[in-house]
């Protein structure tokens, strides 16, 4: 599903109007909504207060205030400054019949539910005053809190604290999430998130084409490899990893395992002469080819159809690995999956990657954690006002490359502007090894024929669902069987 930004909620809140739909109306239903959740969640709770803002979300909680009371809940509704006059959100305040205490004077009450209206889309600062003592008050009482669109002090565009923020057991939102709700640390403070419908057409997506979306199989299903009855195992797809050093070779092996399971047709892993013991040990169906230098690698991926190639896990930083990285980036018609290492070295030398030759260049997908994107990229990963959505993009056009940049809010970002973020994720991935697995899957799903974009986003979202299955106590050995069950569900479908 799609992901707004602010700006292009308010241009979809623009055309509904234009389409015949009020701002007044959607205020209206976008109330109702959270009356609705707010009876649904917390059946509990008869006494509510509503804490309303000087902008339409402060509007949304009058018009939930004023149906609650009607239902029979003892409402109080708290305000830090009046709407403008003759705004929507001044319309729904006349329209509220009790009293309106000012927010200095409000003193939570662990017995009610808080609704927060103070602030959402529109949150232009970090909060101060009486807004942030009266925030400090609810966190420390520990009321429960249903949070209107976004808890306030999150920023929606980027998912960042603006310097305090409230956190909600539940947060409403209307018409499509918001990347503040997937990106940490937002997507933690909104509790369990619901997504209303208040009246706004899917028809306005067309105009608006948005480029951002929540990763899902409903992006890329449709493109899994799904090889014919004729297929042989090199049109499959050929998979080949690049090994470190004798101590180090495991974590290629990982990667190779993943390719396997993900569907790849034939997997080599191409091994320095000193790793080659090691690697013999321990390689069955994954085959197993002695390279030299980069000459000898090259020379085995054109002569054996190699479609993809991951460099990185486990490898080494040394001259040896530079220039293999520098003659895989000349290789054409075959992709790369450059992580850890491989990334470290382009850190050092960044020419690489600019002085590529654009004409049949080969497709590069990157995967850096945090700490590796910081190396490749320090100026956007020292920018604060970007927000990780903007960092992967912006990553991904200077580099002519799919990034996938990790973590618990993984992001995938195509050089066009394209992007996903990925929401089903668990703790249980943060386990060495984990991202070189992650690396096989990508390769193996480019090699059978999907494109990189859809291939990193489905690999992401495959090894994430694979975590969940595993779950505590899971070692990255586990991910690659576990990510070939997905994957044959998904298949299968
Ligand atoms: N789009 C849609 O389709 C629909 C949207 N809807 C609802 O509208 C909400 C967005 O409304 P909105 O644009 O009026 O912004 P909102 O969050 O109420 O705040 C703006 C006000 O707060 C002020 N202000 C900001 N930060 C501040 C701070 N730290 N400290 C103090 N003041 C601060 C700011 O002042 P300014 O920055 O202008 O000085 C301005 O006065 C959205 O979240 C959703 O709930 C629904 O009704 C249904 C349809
Ligand atoms: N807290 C977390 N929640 C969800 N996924 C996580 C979390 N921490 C790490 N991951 C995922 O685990 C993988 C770790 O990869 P990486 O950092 O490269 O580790 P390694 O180098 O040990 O393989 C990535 O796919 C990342 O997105
Ligand atoms: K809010």
């Amino acid at each position: 599903m799609q992901i707004l930004d602010p700006q292009e909620m308010n241009e979809a809140d623009r055309l509904a109007a234009a389409g015949g739909v009020t701002t007044l109306q959607l205020m209206r239903n976008a109330g109702a909504a959270v009356a609705r959740v707010a009876f649904e969640r917390f059946p509990d709770h008869s006494r509510i207060d509503v804490l309303c803002g000087p902008g339409n979300n402060g509007g949304d909680g009058f018009v939930a205030a004023r149906l609650l009371r009607q239902s029979g809940c003892d409402v109080r509704v708290w305000q830090n400054a009046p709407a403008r006059p003759g705004s929507d959100a001044d319309q729904v305040a006349r329209e509220w019949d009790g009293d309106v205490g000012t927010l200095a004077e409000f003193q939570p009450d662990v017995r009610a539910l808080v609704i927060d209206a103070l602030y959402g889309a529109g949150l232009s600062r970090a909060l101060a005053g009486d807004d942030l003592a009266a925030i400090q008050r609810i966190r420390q009482n520990g009321c429960r809190v249903l949070a209107v669109d976004l808890p306030s002090g999150v920023s929606g565009a980027t998912g960042a604290v603006l310097g305090y923020a409230l956190k909600a057991d539940c947060t409403v939102t209307f018409f499509r999430k918001k990347p503040g709700h997937l990106l940490y640390p937002g997507r933690e403070l909104c509790g369990a998130l619901v997504l209303a419908d208040i009246g706004i057409s899917d028809a306005v997506l067309h105009l608006i084409k948005p480029g951002l979306w929540e990763n899902g199989p409903a992006l890329w299903q449709p493109h899994l490899p799904k090889p014919n009855a004729t297929a042989h195992k090199y049109r499959r797809g050929h998979v080949a990893v690049l090994s470190g050093g004798a101590t180090s070779s495991g974590a290629a092996r990982l990667a190779a395992e993943a390719a396997a399971r993900a569907g790849a047709g034939a997997v080599t892993v191409l091994s320095p002469p000193a790793a080659l013991l090691p690697n013999a040990a321990h390689l069955t169906a994954t085959m197993l080819r002695r390279v030299e230098d980069a000459a000898a690698a090259r020379t085995f991926i054109g002569e054996r159809k190699v479609a993809s190639v991951v460099c990185g896990p486990g490898f080494g930083t040394g001259d040896w690995h530079g220039s293999m990285v520098a003659s895989l980036l000349r290789v054409n018609e075959t992709a790369l999956v450059l992580d850890a290492d491989a990334i470290t070295l382009l850190a050092r030398d960044p020419g690489l990657l600019q002085d590529r030759p654009t004409e049949a260049a080969p497709s590069i997908v990157l995967t850096p954690h945090e700490g590796e994107f910081g190396r490749l990229f320090p100026d956007l990963a020292a920018d604060t006002a970007l927000s990780k959505v903007d960092r992967a993009r912006l990553a991904a056009r200077r580099a002519q490359a799919v990034v996938i940049l990790k973590g618990p809010d993984t992001v995938v970002a195509a050089s066009d502007g394209r992007a996903a973020i990925n929401s089903n994720g668990t703790v249980w991935l943060a386990t060495a090894g984990s991202g070189d697995v992650l690396a096989g899957i990508v390769a193996a799903l480019i090699a059978g024929g999907m494109p990189p974009f859809g291939a990193a986003c489905a690999a992401v979202w495959v090894h994430a669902e694979a975590g969940r299955e595993e779950g505590f106590g899971l070692t990255a050995e586990d991910l690659p069987q576990a990510a070939r069950r997905v994957l044959a569900r998904l298949i299968s479908r």
